[in-house]
């Protein structure tokens, strides 16, 4: 644990260094799961020793995956248990997604993709956070229990996946959509992960209602160009993993959804960035855009 460490479980709160000791704990966790899920499964699927992909997922890497629970289960307690198990939960996503990749059939194939963005993002956001405000870092900073209606979104598109590529499976393989929603995901990915490290300490995934003494208002980095970055790269991350899926209905549903999620949002938030910053912010405003198409955010006339 870090020497200047002010860990304190009880509150879900964090150390104060880098690597902090949880961020140093999810990447052994989220590495460690991923490698070893993987490589012995690599063979066995390669020489047919199981017999299909779906059989190996299942014999392969969720008999490992439960060992490796085992294990953390028996030599971690409390919130380091649960920082762990989360951890190596998206490491075995994200190990069993390029399985998929490699080894499904061809339809299924972007399932894998898109689970490879998903494990990545969220076990992401965890690690940048340990990295850009660790007192902040809770164990919500996986994003995994967001909110009711992103877990239903989240079905949605899996619900809407299976059926087409049963009823429609060659259209799921429909031109290159899919890279470009690889593309638009890589490109939101990087947005609101720099966003994340720009803003610091001023960053929370909550948004904030009363002002911390250390909550400076950033205009810097990519600030400079848009006032809400990290909505921005969330907002096109969201469609694209949609793109990946070729999934027409939930394109349409995630981007209305998404932008409205974010109207409300921009305008709430900069009600308080305006208490907090006054004419700084209002001039930051006149010069800077939000970055989401049509959201022009609290105005004041
Ligand atoms: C989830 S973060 C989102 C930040 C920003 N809206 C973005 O998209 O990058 C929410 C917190 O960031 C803070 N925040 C937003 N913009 C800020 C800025 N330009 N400077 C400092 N803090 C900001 C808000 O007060 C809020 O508590």
């Amino acid at each position: 644990m870090c020497a200047n460490s002010q860990r304190n479980p009880a509150a879900g709160t964090t150390s104060d260094c880098w690597p902090c000791y949880e961020g140093r704990l999810s990447l052994y966790c989220f590495v460690i799961t991923a490698t070893l899920v993987l490589i012995p499964s690599v063979p066995q699927i390669y020489y047919g020793i199981v017999p299909n992909v779906w059989g190996a997922v299942l014999w392969g890497p969720v008999l490992y995956y439960a060992l490796i629970n085992m294990i953390i289960r028996f030599v971690l307690r409390n919130s380091d248990y649960q920082v762990a198990i989360r951890a190596s939960f998206l490491g075995f996503v994200e190990a069993v997604s390029v399985l998929v990749i490699c080894f499904a059939p061809t339809s299924w194939q972007q399932f894998g993709v898109y689970g490879c963005f998903m494990a990545f993002f969220h076990y992401s956001e965890f690690l940048v956070i340990a990295y850009a405000n660790p007192r902040t870092l809770t164990l919500d900073s996986f994003m995994l229990n967001h909110s009711v209606h992103y877990g239903l979104a989240a079905a949605a598109s899996w619900i809407e996946f299976s059926l087409e590529v049963y009823f429609l499976p060659d259209f799921k393989r429909y031109g290159y959509i899919w890279v470009l929603g690889m593309a638009l995901c890589t490109f939101g990915e990087l947005i609101r992960k720099s966003a994340i490290i720009t803003a610091g300490r001023s960053f929370t995934h909550l948004v904030q209602n009363e002002k911390h003494s250390d909550h400076k208002l950033i205009t810097h980095g990519i600030y400079a160009y848009c006032r809400h970055p990290s909505y921005v790269g969330w907002f096109w991350w969201s469609i694209g993993t949609q793109l990946i899926l070729i999934n027409p209905i939930c394109i349409c549903v995630y981007t209305f959804v998404s932008w409205l999620f974010f109207h409300d949002r921009i305008y709430v938030e900069e009600y308080s960035l305006l208490n907090f910053f006054q004419s700084d912010y209002v001039r930051y405003q006149k010069r800077v855009p939000t970055g989401l198409p049509f959201i022009k955010g609290y105005l004041i006339e």
